[in-house]
């Protein structure tokens, strides 16, 4: 497969160049600035839609500027695109909904097996415990620019799309506040080198359930960014997400 990788030199971009040329696929990369990322060579984004060409799929780990920016190109090229970059407004989520009018995306927050399997075990427990309260700790390297993460955002939603209605999101506390049924309150830590961890809370009647996520390593988004593009240079137009692939 020919695959470029939108911001390649980055933290996880540069892991989904070596993930993908250890495959054996054929590999360019685009950032801001032209560079060499494990002998594949970068490209300045200018460059973008002439390497459309040849490309089998698109992976975009960069910033969402940058994402709505491109998905008109990639999709006037016809082109499969797998979006891994996080922290969109309604008007980047809009855009990338009108590309898989006319080609494959798949967009998602997290690319770990283990998180998709843990938006499962949530579903689950809150299912079972549906007045339990509910709170939500991320943390990341200090590097990163969005809160609370994408994934955090994700897990939320499957919380509120199993309850009966959805929870108001209280972004930490502090002063006099006590706690309303109808919040979820969502933690956000930044701290040196951490890859990405996420815990959901469910308490009540006198017991805990603690539901955590780990990645040590970004070469397990990595992994799960290539497996998503290989899956979707075989679909129809249209939008996917990660759960799709597995
Ligand atoms: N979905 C997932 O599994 C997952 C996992 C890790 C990171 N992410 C997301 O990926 C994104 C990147 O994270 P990171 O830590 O790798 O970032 P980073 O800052 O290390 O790298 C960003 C990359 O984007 C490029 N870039 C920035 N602005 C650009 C522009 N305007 N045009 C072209 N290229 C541009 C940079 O050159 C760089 O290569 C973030 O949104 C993060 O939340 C998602
Ligand atoms: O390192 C990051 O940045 C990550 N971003 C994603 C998110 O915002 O959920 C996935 C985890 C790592």
């Amino acid at each position: 497969m020919n695959l470029v990788v939108v911001g390649a030199t980055g933290r996880t971009g540069s892991e989904i160049v070596a993930e993908a040329s250890g495959r054996g696929h054929d590999v360019v990369g685009v950032a801001t600035t032209s560079d060499t990322v494990e002998d594949v060579r970068v490209y300045p984004s200018e460059d973008l839609p002439e390497l459309l060409d040849d490309a089998d799929a698109v992976v975009d780990f960069t910033v969402p500027e940058a994402t709505r920016e491109y998905a008109g190109v990639i999709a006037e090229a016809g082109v499969p695109y797998v979006v891994g970059t996080t922290g969109f407004g309604e008007a980047g989520i809009e855009t990338l909904r009108a590309a898989s009018e006319s080609i494959a995306v798949l967009k998602a927050s997290n690319f770990a097996r283990g998180v998709q399997a843990l938006l499962r075990v949530v579903e689950a427990g809150v299912e079972a415990l549906p007045d339990y309260d509910v709170e939500l700790t991320e943390t990341h390297h200090s590097g990163k620019r969005d809160a609370p993460s994408g994934t955090a955002n994700t897990i939320l939603d499957v919380v509120d799309s199993t309850r009966e209605a959805a929870l108001e999101r209280t972004h930490g506390r502090e002063g006099e506040h006590s706690r309303e049924d109808s919040e979820v309150g969502v933690h956000v830590r930044r701290a040196g080198t951490v890859r990405g961890e996420h815990e959901l809370l469910l308490a009540g009647n006198d017991e805990l359930l603690t539901l955590t996520h780990r990645a040590e390593s970004r070469r397990v988004f990595a992994a799960g960014a290539v497996d998503a593009a290989e899956w979707l240079t075989g679909q129809e137009p249209g939008w996917y997400g990660f759960d799709d692939v597995l």
